[in-house]
């Protein structure tokens, strides 16, 4: 037999370390009841020891190899076990009689897997091979502090058999037990459930945001160039390691506020399945505060900086080139020190996301080329991004007032957020459309007053000189809104 295991940082190599001789399904069956009368009368060592001889006789005469993957490997897991277990979940056959199915907590879908004793054949590339799951009871001794005595206990030991022609066993351990592996990631990435930390929060919620790249309203061009950064990205480690950079990138994504760029980043983390950190600088006293979270990020994550403008001091840049530790607040420098130094220098597959609404507002320093890898404008809506914004919306693709609309948003700066906001008022796509085109001409109309030059004191009557003045307020009136919203979000966690 031939005992296989993967360490957590190892798990390309499978490392064998017992004996290697054969076996036949026949000497299973015997083996299996001879273990069973053992257990009751003999001690382990001796049936460990019988078990291995009668193994070692009966094998000479099979053409079968057994694979032996245990559950663990001391106190570490094993890797092969593990990706057998959710691989061998997508291969249950009618032949089986016993599953095991659990939920985790936060888990969408149930976990099937099977039962002790139970066989799954499988067939790849020509050749059949049987998984079997075999159990065993193993006395464990342990201390109890509280005591001082030793207790003995009984432990399940679980096993996958891997059974299949001698003949395969390169093709099996280069080729077979590699696909296995893939496989499970694949599975397992489909049943990630996405998280989102956050500083004031100490548990991470499931991140159950409905944004993806199909629902989100952006230059079309634009989406796809960065869907395809971003699998580049993830298909590059190798790259990453030849050239000798870290495996990071960086975006910073700017526009006016409700063009969808929190929402951009949940699509993001919807289509990597990474998980998200919302780091709220403001909620952090200190650089070294920065430097202890950045440590306890995960790999595969999106690390998300808000409103970069709003939430950072720009001119603490001045206090010095490394961490200021006596400062009360994070730095510029020390934001800067952390995208290019020590966050570059430890974790794998991360990507780090600054928003602003004020891009001309940002200190070059982090705009300098290199620093974020790609700068995405969030625009206001074009008539591309209003026939998604329809589609989600109202479940339609054309309708007669669909040009009017479209000329009208061509005029007017309109955020996809108002049109959401518009077309969630009724499911009726004439109503909705009928209330839009109200919205975007009450709009028009406003943003003509706001460019209408200011009229000179004394050469009006009361009642202009008052709609002139209330039409400033209404113009100045939207940004004075935004600023506020922002200092809002300084105090209060942003949802996504
Ligand atoms: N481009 C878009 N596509 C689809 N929906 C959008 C888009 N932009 C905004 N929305 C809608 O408006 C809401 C607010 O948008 P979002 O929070 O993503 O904007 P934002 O750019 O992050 O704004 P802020 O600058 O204020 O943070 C979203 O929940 C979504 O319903
Ligand atoms: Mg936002």
């Amino acid at each position: 037999m031939f005992s296989l295991s993967s360490m957590p940082s190892t798990s390309s190599v499978l490392s064998t370390y017992t004996t290697f001789a054969a076996s036949a399904m026949l000497v299973r069956t015997i083996l299996n009841e001879v273990q069973t009368i053992t257990n009751q009368f003999i001690p382990q060592k001796l049936q460990d020891i019988l078990s291995s001889k009668l193994e070692g006789l009966f094998g000479k005469f099979s053409d079968q190899l057994t694979l032996i993957i245990e559950q663990s490997e001391g106190f570490s897991v094993n890797e092969i076990y593990q990706a057998a277990e959710l691989y061998l979940s997508t291969r249950i056959t009618p032949s089986i009689q016993q599953l095991r199915v659990s939920q985790a907590p936060g888990e969408k879908s149930l976990s099937v897997t099977i039962n002790k004793g139970q066989k799954v054949v499988d067939t790849f590339e020509g050749m059949q091979l049987t998984w079997e799951l075999v159990t065993s009871e193993k006395q464990k001794t342990s201390l109890d502090y509280d005591s001082g005595l030793y207790a003995s206990e009984t432990a399940e030991h679980k096993s996958f058999h891997l059974s299949f022609s001698k003949i395969f066993k390169d093709k099996v351990l280069n080729k077979y037990l590699p696909y296995v592996a893939e496989r499970s990631k694949a599975i397992k990435e489909t049943k990630k459930v996405i998280k989102l930390y956050s500083l004031c929060a100490a548990d991470a919620i499931n991140l159950d945001h409905p944004s993806t790249f199909d629902t989100l309203a952006m230059d079309p061009v634009l989406k796809q160039a960065l869907i395809d950064d971003l699998d580049r990205f993830v298909k590059r480690r190798e790259f990453y390691s030849r050239v000798g950079k870290a495996w990071k990138r960086g975006y910073l994504l700017y526009g006016p506020p409700g063009t969808g760029k929190s929402s951009l980043i949940a699509a993001m983390a919807n289509y990597l399945k990474f998980d998200i950190y919302d780091m709220e600088l403001a909620s952090l006293r200190s650089n070294s505060d920065l430097r202890r979270l950045l440590v306890s990020t995960g790999n595969r994550s999106i690390l998300v900086i808000e409103d970069i403008d709003c939430s950072i001091e720009l001119e603490n840049r001045q206090c010095g080139g490394g961490y200021d530790e006596n400062n009360s607040q994070v730095t510029l420098s020390g934001l800067l020190n952390f995208v290019d130094g020590l966050w570059s220098s430890c974790g794998d597959e991360r990507i780090i996301v600054f928003t602003t609404n004020y891009k001309e507002r940002l200190d070059p320093a982090l705009l300098r080329p290199g620093r974020m890898d790609m700068h995405i404008h969030m625009s206001y809506l074009t008539p591309g991004g209003f026939k998604i914004l329809a589609f989600n919306y109202l479940k339609i693709k054309s309708h007669s007032m669909f040009d009017e609309i479209e000329e009208l948003i061509k005029e007017v700066e309109v955020t996809p957020a108002e049109v959401a906001e518009e077309f969630m008022k009724s499911e009726d796509a004439d109503v909705a459309l009928n209330g839009l085109v109200d919205f975007l001409l009450r709009k028009k109309e406003q943003t003509m007053k706001c460019e209408e030059p200011k009229v000179d004191e004394g050469t009006q009557g009361n009642e202009e000189e008052n709609e002139s003045l209330k039409s400033e307020e209404d113009c100045t009136g939207q940004k004075r809104n935004n600023v506020n919203k922002k200092k809002k979000k300084k105090k209060k966690l942003k949802s996504f």
